[in-house]
């Protein structure tokens, strides 16, 4: 099975994945609990949050209503209850947690679903004088607070937008609807031969515009690269106007304003198509398991393929910790002797001479069985987040990137700051490299430990202490998790004002009444 055969998740709000294939805690992982002092909350309604009755704010004027039923008919324009509550807030843990809380702080007053373009463009258009702020939602999977903005607004869920416009077979590019959603994507391109090789974890619910608005970076990036790196051509709708582009796959016409746009979480206009590049659809993958004596031996080897090559298609490497919780079988390593496990997958021929390079560096081939598991549990593993929090543990994941010579202080840095942030409750904290570059790489952390009474600040005070480590340690807020508002104010000090200034001139200009994502990705004006 590959990723185009899988179906696209109607996730349900508030819990991750399919809700037709829950996930349950294994026996082993309930008693490891025990072990952290994780106990089953007395109640998951618990927030530090105020809650604000939903019901108690005035709803759209008339006028509002009449203005929006205008654009996109009144069909699909929702404002009952449930609509609106499916449409609150994304998937973080917090955002878990305050839909597990009741706390409705973060929903729209009503959800729109325009088919096209020129529909979202005339809501653009029409939203000032009638006072409202628009949100865009393609799959709704942000993890960074980027669907909650800090004024009342509408969201435009843009799933109807959900066609492959074209295939240029000849420039090996295909233009794309915003509202696809990952599987659709690959399920239209596979039927052409195609693939796009975009295989983020939260694949089964993400969509073509938020990858782009958010930066993505997927799975197999050691070979297809970023999203933003495969992404040649985009659409944006703004309150002022459309802006197409991509003329040429590289140009020296002044800088590249895709870039301006991909990453703009919204804030700019809204992205309703992209054009990206495409590559045939593998005929055969491969998958294995490798160890190392230690997270140091393997980074330095995952370093070797991303210099010097050559790299796979994936390239994975878990540390210590990460490595012994997540092996279902110890022995894998060979008798329990520790080490830490790397994956690397190819889309196409196994090339022999990677695995050479992986020798070289002290590696060990532990064969396909690993690779295998890892392919086949890679899209389940965030299903266990839940139960997880039902069983009254806390966890959540965070990320940055930082140049090779910075790797090891930084992890060593945010370890530490998480582990004295939550001492009151010791936690696990695991670690992962899974996107590389010549020049470095991204670390991923997994945090693991028993819930406090007030779950919500105690993340907040782990995260914030992490966020500061990133910052005196050399990487940046995020790789490819984005902004949002969780990171806005990190970004804001990572930048430095005068690059704020410039890009809230550039919003004053696509946006000058501020009605897009008001306070995602920039602090108001
Ligand atoms: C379980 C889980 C696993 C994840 N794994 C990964 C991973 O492996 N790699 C990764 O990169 N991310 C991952 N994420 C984060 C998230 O999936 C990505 O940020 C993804 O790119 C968001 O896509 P989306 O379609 O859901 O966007 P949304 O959540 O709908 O939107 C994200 C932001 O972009 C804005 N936006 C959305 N659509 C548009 C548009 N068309 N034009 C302009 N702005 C828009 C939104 O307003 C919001 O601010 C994960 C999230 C979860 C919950």
């Amino acid at each position: 099975m590959t990723e185009s055969d899988l179906p696209v998740v109607q996730l349900t709000p508030g819990r991750w994945g399919d809700p037709a294939h829950p996930v349950a805690l294994p026996a082993a992982a309930v008693d490891a609990l025990k072990h952290l002092g994780v106990q089953r909350p007395s109640t998951d309604v618990r927030t530090s949050e105020e809650t604000q009755g939903a019901q108690d704010r005035p709803g759209l004027t008339e006028a509002q209503v009449g203005f929006l039923a205008s654009v996109v008919g009144a069909e699909y324009l929702a404002s009952d209850l449930e609509s609106r509550w499916a449409h609150t807030r994304g998937y973080s843990t917090t955002d878990l947690l305050r839909f597990r809380a009741g706390d409705t702080s973060g929903m729209p007053d009503a959800v729109v679903y325009p088919a096209s373009h020129d529909e979202v463009a005339a809501l653009l258009a029409g939203c000032a004088d009638h006072d409202l702020a628009l949100v865009p939602y393609s799959g709704g999977t942000s993890v960074v607070g980027g669907l909650a903005p800090s004024r009342r607004f509408v969201t435009v869920d843009l799933r109807r937008l959900d066609q492959l416009v074209e295939l240029d077979e000849i420039s090996r590019t295909a233009r794309l609807q915003a509202g696809v959603r990952g599987p659709a994507a690959e399920a239209m391109l596979a039927e052409r031969g195609y693939t796009l090789g975009h295989f983020p974890q939260s694949y089964e619910g993400a969509s073509i515009g938020g990858y782009a608005a958010a930066r993505s970076s997927g799975q197999s990036s050691a070979g297809y690269g970023r999203f933003d790196q495969m992404v040649v051509g985009l659409t944006l709708a703004t309150p002022r106007g459309t802006v197409e582009l991509g003329r040429a796959p590289m140009s020296a016409a002044g800088p590249d304003l895709r870039q301006l746009v991909l990453g703009s979480e919204g804030a700019f206009g809204i992205i309703t198509s992209v054009v990206v590049r495409i590559r045939p659809r593998p005929v055969e993958r491969h998958f294995e398991g490798w160890r190392f004596e230690s997270f140091d031996a393997g980074l330095t080897a995952v370093r070797r393929l991303a210099q010097d090559g050559p790299l796979p298609t994936v390239l994975r490497l878990s540390d210590e910790v990460e490595t012994a919780v997540n092996l279902a079988d110890p022995d894998v390593l060979g008798g329990g002797a520790g080490g830490v496990l790397a994956i690397i997958g190819f889309d196409g021929p196994y090339n022999r001479a990677t695995a050479d390079v992986l020798t070289a560096a002290g590696g060990t081939n532990l064969g396909e069985g690993p690779g295998e598991t890892w392919r086949i549990g890679r899209y389940r593993a965030p299903y266990l987040r839940d139960p997880l929090l039902d069983e009254g543990a806390l966890v959540e994941t965070l990320e940055t990137a930082a140049f090779w010579s910075r790797i090891p202080a930084l992890k060593t840095a945010v370890t530490e700051a998480i582990v004295g942030a939550l001492s009151a409750t010791p936690p696990l904290v695991l670690c992962h490299i899974s996107h590389v570059y010549e020049t470095g790489a991204s670390l991923y952390f997994t945090v693991i430990c028993a819930q406090s009474d007030d779950p919500i600040a105690q993340w907040r005070s782990a995260k914030s202490a992490a966020n500061q480590a990133i910052a005196t340690a050399g990487g940046t807020i995020s790789h490819h998790h984005g902004i949002g508002t969780d990171h806005r104010d990190a970004y804001v000090t990572e930048i430095g004002p005068l690059a704020v200034e410039a890009l809230q001139a550039v919003k004053t200009t696509l946006d000058p009444d501020n009605i897009l994502n008001p306070g995602i990705l920039l602090p108001e004006r």
